[in-house]
């Protein structure tokens, strides 16, 4: 039955295909006589590689082939690591599903050292991500910090090569990839307070596809989906839309939320934390009101400064 088929718009990306084949099997283990097929795509993302993506779009490089892909009816679904969805969704588009959450941790990964206090002054540590340069910059100012891009086993390779004498990945995309044993810590949020929606994965779909929404049910999980609520809500209220220094993360325990949040100068000579307690009924709330109380202590004139560098795309 030609009805009974769901289209995942994909990345190729060893982690985005291990999401695309984890949707797939949860779909089909669901819905008995679904068949689940991948629709794999090159994204402006996937093939700009060399340069700091604050400087070529950010995020939203990743997603838009895919969004095309759902708006022309070529997929039914696209998936996505919730880290890297934007903001904004195309007319007609939009995130209905977001799955349980995996470990949101960064990890700390060295062939040499056990810990980011064990790195001796001058150690060379690789990361692209704004927010973890701001906050290892803020802990250790003797460290030099330097770009790495490309997917997680890229990264990896050029932690091996010797080029860095450690990197930050997140925990979640190393256990995906079977690479947890190349994990020496998973930092504590007090350490490296994760990214919007880190470790979990989302799943976007054209809204008025009734059928595929009803099919996608089943996947939500509802406590992730209020701690990412409030993370994106806090996000929102700040991000023009590129790569930004902010930590966003949300943890549900007794029935209360608890948001912290933080922006800091990518060289971590400014720091402006915050956080909230509240209901999750209030999720969007209590995101709106510490990014309101973040731009108030400092967090306008830090991003201002970070936007006027690399202007949002
Ligand atoms: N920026 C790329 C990206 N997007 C999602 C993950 C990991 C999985 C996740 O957070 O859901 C990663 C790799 C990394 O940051 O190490």
């Amino acid at each position: 039955m030609l009805d009974k088929v769901l289209r995942i718009a994909t990345r190729q990306s060893p982690l985005a295909l291990w999401q695309a084949h984890y949707v797939k099997e949860r779909l089909e283990a669901c819905h008995a006589g679904l068949r689940v097929e991948l629709v794999p795509m090159v994204t402006r993302g996937d093939v700009i590689l060399d340069t700091p993506l604050a400087k070529v779009g950010g995020k939203g490089l990743f997603v838009k082939e895919l969004e095309m892909a759902l708006l022309e009816n070529r997929a039914d679904i696209a998936v996505h690591s919730m880290k890297d969805v934007p903001v904004e969704f195309p007319q007609g588009l939009g995130l209905v599903t977001i799955c349980e959450r995996d470990d949101p941790r960064d990890a700390f990964v060295s062939n040499k050292y056990d810990s980011l206090d064990a790195l001796p002054a001058g150690s060379v540590v690789g990361t692209s991500s704004l927010r973890r340069q701001c906050q290892l910059a803020a802990r250790r100012p003797d460290l030099v910090i330097r770009s790495l891009r490309g997917n997680v086993g890229t990264r990896l390779g050029k932690l091996d090569n010797g080029e860095y004498d450690a990197i930050i990945l997140a925990v979640a995309g190393l256990k995906r990839l079977d690479l947890e044993s190349r994990i020496r810590l998973a930092l504590p949020p007090e350490l490296s307070l994760p990214a919007v929606g880190q470790g979990a994965v989302g799943i976007e779909c054209r809204l008025n596809d009734l059928r595929t929404r009803d099919l996608l049910a089943p996947l939500n999980h509802e406590e992730t989906a209020m701690r990412v609520k409030a993370e994106r809500a806090m996000n929102t209220r700040l991000e023009g839309g590129c790569q930004v220094p902010i930590g966003s993360y949300a943890e549900l325990t007794e029935g209360e939320l608890w948001l912290r949040a933080l922006v800091g100068a990518p060289d971590g000579s400014q720091m402006v934390r915050g956080e909230r307690r509240g209901p999750p009924h209030e999720a969007e709330s209590l995101g709106i009101s510490l990014a309101e109380e973040l731009l108030n202590n400092g967090a306008r004139e830090i991003l201002a400064e970070v936007y006027q560098g690399e202007p949002p795309a």
